[in-house]
């Protein structure tokens, strides 16, 4: 099946959930919070419902929010996982209904497929609800516990789900992504990786975008990475993932702790979380600031001279 839109390539942010203290959505910060993505971060691209936004706990209505006009967004891609098959459909339909640009779908979790032939049919009937939508299989096996390989899967998957579009691959198993990448090379699916510590790797096992949490305050310095690897400054593009590796490994990537991030570096309030999540604590928060505020971390000085030791 032919597609008018664009193929997804990229950076895409997976969205946070802004939220009120008394865990409301807060939709009055929504346009703030594109605009920033946009102009601020250079990331036109959005993955709702994701994990980071805590897909399970929020309504697919919220995201009717991004898709109005004039929010500049390239593509808003939709999570519609949730643990009925029919629920599934639903969210897949609604997001058809709101002009998302694409589908997106996690093995079921709690009764787990056991195979590829069960997964993909589980697949199957949910792209059959959007089918005017790119769907993308979202594989995140630490957190469904569905252990089947994206290579395995991805095997003739047009035959099942003609709309299948690419593979949002949120895994450390290289191997396994650089297998899909080798072995569907014709078939121009986007191939977006989703641990960004590791992007670096898999741009050179052949990834065609990525979809993260850290690209809604990296986006920027990640987007200088692709630059420089588009290049071949494959030492500066190292540089930067170095630098990440470094310094922002060590503060942390839960759904809180971004959160708290976040509101540092853009000034938007995103809130606190919605339990069983707990809110960042204060001690984190002061210590992310002060180490942010070291890092000086609106300029990442000196990077190009393979210098990390900016204010360590
Ligand atoms: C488990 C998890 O949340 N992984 C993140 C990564 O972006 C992750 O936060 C990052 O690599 C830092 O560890 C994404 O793959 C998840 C994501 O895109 C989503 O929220 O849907």
């Amino acid at each position: 099946m032919a597609f008018p839109k664009k193929k997804l390539q990229g950076l895409v942010a997976a969205t946070i959930t802004p939220m009120t203290e008394n865990g409301e959505i807060n939709f009055s910060v929504i346009g703030q919070y594109v605009d920033y993505l946009v102009k601020e971060q250079g990331v036109k691209n959005i993955f709702g419902k994701s994990t980071l936004g805590m897909s399970l706990h929020v309504s697919s209505s919220v995201f009717r929010r991004y898709i109005l006009p004039g929010y500049q967004l390239d593509q808003v891609i939709i999570h519609v996982g949730a643990l009925s098959l029919k629920e599934s459909q639903e969210l897949a339909q609604h997001a058809a209904e709101i002009g998302a640009d694409g589908i997106a779908v996690i093995a079921p979790f709690f009764l787990k497929p056991w195979t590829k032939d069960i997964l993909i049919n589980f697949l199957k009937e949910v792209a059959a609800a959007a089918p005017a939508l790119p769907f993308y299989y979202y594989h995140i096996p630490a957190l469904t516990g569905v252990k089947i390989r994206a290579e395995e899967l991805l095997d003739g998957i047009l035959d099942k789900i003609p709309t299948f579009q690419g593979l949002k691959f949120s895994d450390t198993d290289l191997l396994d992504f650089g297998q899909c990448v080798d072995q569907n090379r014709q078939q121009q699916f986007a191939f977006l990786f989703g641990v960004d510590e590791q992007l670096l790797s898999a741009l050179v096992m052949g990834a065609t975008g990525a979809v993260g949490s850290t690209y809604n305050y990296l986006g920027k310095k990640t987007n200088q990475m692709l630059e420089a690897f588009e290049q071949k400054d494959f030492s500066l593009a190292l540089n930067y993932q170095s630098c990440f590796l470094i310094y922002f490994s060590r503060l942390g990537f839960g759904v809180s702790q971004t959160k708290a991030i976040m509101t540092l570096v853009s000034g938007i309030p995103m809130g606190p979380p919605r339990l069983p999540l707990q809110k960042a604590s204060r001690e984190f928060t002061d210590s992310a600031e002060a180490k942010l505020k070291s890092l000086d971390f609106l300029s990442f000085t000196d990077l190009k001279d393979g210098n990390l030791e900016v204010g360590s």
